[in-house]
């Protein structure tokens, strides 16, 4: 317990000074800007068995107690990713990076916490979870699972209600695309909305239209276009913007919000727009990869330079980068994700004469933070506070975590990143802990690099040293939403509370 009159520190209570005594090895993180996503304070940080437990100005620590000097540099809520795919089974092979290496790589860019998608085996849910649980058992870091839904039957509405009432999962995802894999027709969607509106649970799209993707692959094939180019040729973003638009129709029609993933186009943000300006609740996730990158990668002459950049739905042409960004800002679009899924260029190659078979998927779970500082905060588009909300905060109130994560307050886990906005920081294959060959952000230098990471009030990322531990990783069970979905009530209602910083509550 903390209390100003035990004496230990020789200060009277009546002195500005916070006493904390402190028994057993702790950190205090000083003199930083700590900045949430509502409310911004030089104050320090200290941390005890893995939870936050002061946030204030000039705390007077025993001196068994770790001091990390954050002078000048920004105190946050470490990252969390809401899209990844570890140790994924996809096209023929599995995403190349194990829960233990996305995952270090996650915590080496200042993510502390990913929700993968689980998927179903031979579309039976319950199996698919069991199969993802174990995976996770070599986690280093703090997780949570999103479950694919790829079929309907009875036995698919049973495993969602077990999953949410007994696993711990809150959000389905659905894919109107990858026809003959993952692929739902517009009735199982329409089911699968009904089964999460009565679980209070979030459904998840991938919004590309898979019959016509199928149509017009065949057809960019067919006509002697076999490269990586064929790729964002055969699925245009008018494809993206349809089945956005068709999913956000349904979830209405159901009166259940939707979480539109990776949005990569203006076709897709403009169908988000304008549901959201009726009031309709659909939430937005663009990922890094839309918002930096163009599609002219995909015709550099070298197959394995264009291959790695190939995911659905395809980064889309200059201009749409820029569209993305600018909804970020202003709130359309309310988070960053990545869509970790990444290959190596041997498993890419599998696509080297037929674009169709180049395993969809990138990297992004270690350079999403870097990226985002990048793009959005040294451009002016957004503040530090923004920065936090998009990155951290707003992924924790819509998948109910909030206030376990996606803060730094009294009570939050202590998941806590410090970024030096004066040094910089180069992207690359050379140096990256993703366990590929290759990097869709080679040679990319931004003005900012997270210093520490923080994780279960651990230092695990070190100025350029990673110290994890294989099993340390914990499953966060997101819990399912009231009637009124309040964790999608919580993100509006989070940009006006104000943080009062004599009792360290939120108001
Ligand atoms: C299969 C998975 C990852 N791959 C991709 N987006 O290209 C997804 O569609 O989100
Ligand atoms: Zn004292
Ligand atoms: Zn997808
Ligand atoms: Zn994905």
């Amino acid at each position: 317990s903390f209390s100003l009159s035990d004496g230990m520190c020789g200060l009277e209570p009546t002195d500005s000074l916070q006493c904390v005594t402190s028994t057993s090895s702790k950190i205090l993180v000083k003199g930083g800007t700590v900045v949430n996503a509502d409310y911004q304070q030089n104050a320090d940080v200290y941390i005890e068995d893995g939870i936050i437990k002061l946030v204030a100005p000039n705390l007077k620590v025993a001196d068994d107690v770790r001091i990390i000097d954050a002078a000048g540099k920004f105190v946050m809520p470490g990252g969390i990713d809401p899209h990844t795919h570890l140790e994924m089974p996809f096209m023929g092979t599995e995403s190349a990076d194990s829960f233990f290496t996305g995952q270090a790589a996650a915590l080496a860019g200042g993510t502390t916490m990913h929700i993968d998608f689980a998927l179903p085996i031979d579309g039976d849910l319950a199996a698919g979870y069991d199969i993802w649980a174990k995976k996770a058992k070599k986690s280093c870091m703090d997780y949570g699972f999103h479950m694919a839904v790829t079929a309907w039957n009875d036995k698919v509405a049973k495993d969602m209600e077990i999953l949410v009432k007994e696993k711990g999962i809150n959000s389905f995802k659905f894919f109107l695309a990858y026809k003959g894999y993952f692929m739902v027709t517009d009735g199982e969607f329409l089911q699968g909305l009904r089964k999460c509106k009565e679980l209070g649970a979030l459904p998840l799209v991938h919004a590309e239209n898979g019959d016509a993707v199928a149509e017009g692959q065949t057809r960019i094939f067919e006509q002697g276009i076999t490269g990586p180019e064929g790729h964002p040729l055969s699925r245009p973003s008018v494809l993206e913007g349809e089945a956005t638009g068709r999913a956000i129709k349904l979830a209405h029609f159901v009166n259940t919000p939707l979480y539109v993933v990776h949005v990569m186009s203006i076709d897709a943000l403009d169908e988000i727009s304008r549901a959201r300006a009726q009031g309709i609740r659909v939430v937005g996730e663009p990922i890094a990869s839309g918002l930096a990158l163009n599609d002219s990668v995909h015709w550099h002459s070298d197959f394995q330079a264009a291959a790695k950049y190939v995911m659905s739905p395809p980064i889309r042409p200059a201009g749409h980068d820029k569209a993305l960004q600018a909804a970020l800002a202003n709130g359309v679009l309310q988070l960053v994700g990545t869509d970790h899924c990444p290959f190596t260029s041997e498993q890419k190659a599998a696509g080297k004469h037929d674009f169709r078979k180049i395993p969809n998927g990138l990297n992004g779970i270690e350079e999403r933070m870097h990226l985002v500082w990048d793009l959005m905060v040294n451009s002016g588009k957004i503040s530090v506070k923004d920065y936090v909300r998009i990155t951290s905060t707003a992924c924790a109130q819509i998948y109910n975590i909030y206030p376990q994560k996606g803060a730094v307050l009294p009570g939050s886990d202590a998941d806590i990143i410090i970024l030096n906005p004066n040094r910089t920081t180069t992207i690359s294959a050379k140096t990256h802990h993703t366990t590929i060959d290759t990097n869709v952000y080679e040679g990319w230098t931004i003005k900012g690099n997270i210093e520490v990471t923080i994780s279960q009030g651990k230092v695990v990322w070190d100025n350029g040293q990673l110290n994890v531990e294989k099993g340390a990783g914990r499953y966060i069970p997101m819990p399912p939403f009231g009637p009124l979905f309040d964790g999608l009530e919580k993100l509006d209602a989070a940009r006006l509370r104000s943080y009062n910083p004599v009792d360290r509550t939120i108001v």
